[in-house]
């Protein structure tokens, strides 16, 4: 019944402190090593992704800055998904906004980002989105860092696309995530899957909510549909 797994990243198999738990590591491990598809998930830029599919073990495949780009495989073309013009404009209208204020941005990997743009939750995301509430952006809050994005754009919309790309169908995924970035992955997917730390959107949009926070609810949540793979 299930065929792949994408699972979101920070506060689903890291803990509130980003460092990735190691069960969820070993337990992604085990899925690839019996030939399920497993794609990472996450607002973190490419970069990233593309090392954290290296290190944790994946064949490669994963959507980064929030659906803004996604890539199968490691030799597959990073493909980017909206345009980033509009995010920089809105971008510059915050600068400008908080800088007025003494307050700088800390943003994250602006370099490597393609799609979205994102920056530390050291601003309040209520005043940004008033600042930029003319602007064609969508402001999202991960609990980890604020991003604009591209009204419409979403990990699970980019599923969709990536779905059809691996010769799969949105059904055949287990997803599993923490917050309003992964509702509408969880959402689409076959099951979906939120963590006991996960937004109270998320939780509504799942099919199981995990007993265990983070990591813990990682292993938890697969070990529960681990029959549903071997199903195929
Ligand atoms: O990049 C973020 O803000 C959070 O990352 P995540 O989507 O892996 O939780
Ligand atoms: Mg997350």
């Amino acid at each position: 019944m299930l065929k792949a797994l994408i699972t979101d990243i920070d506060g689903t198999i890291t803990g509130p402190d980003r460092r990735i738990h190691t069960g969820a590591i070993e337990t992604i491990r085990s899925l690839v090593d019996d030939g399920v598809e497993v794609v990472l998930a996450s607002g973190n830029a490419s970069c990233l992704m593309d090392a954290l599919c290296k290190m944790i073990g994946t064949k490669g495949t994963f959507i980064a800055e929030n659906g803004g780009v996604y890539r199968i495989g490691f030799t597959g073309t990073p493909r980017i998904i909206g345009g980033q013009k509009a995010v920089r404009i809105a971008l510059d209208a915050i600068q400008a906004h908080f800088s007025r204020k003494g307050v700088e941005l800390n943003l994250y990997s602006p370099t490597y980002r393609f799609a979205d743009l994102a920056f530390a939750r050291t601003v309040a995301v209520e005043e940004v989105r008033e600042v930029i509430r003319d602007h064609p952006v969508q402001v999202i809050d991960t609990g980890f860092a604020i991003h604009l994005q591209t009204p419409g754009i979403s990990k699970g919309t980019t599923l969709v696309m990536l779905a059809e790309a691996l010769g799969l169908k949105p059904e055949d995924f287990l997803a599993i995530g923490d917050s309003v970035n992964d509702t509408r992955m969880i959402q689409v997917a076959g099951i979906g899957i939120a963590v006991a730390n996960a937004h109270p959107d998320t939780k509504a949009a799942a099919d199981y909510v995990t007993k265990e926070p983070y990591g813990n609810g990682f292993v938890e949540g697969v070990k529960k549909y681990s029959s549903y793979f071997r199903a195929r």
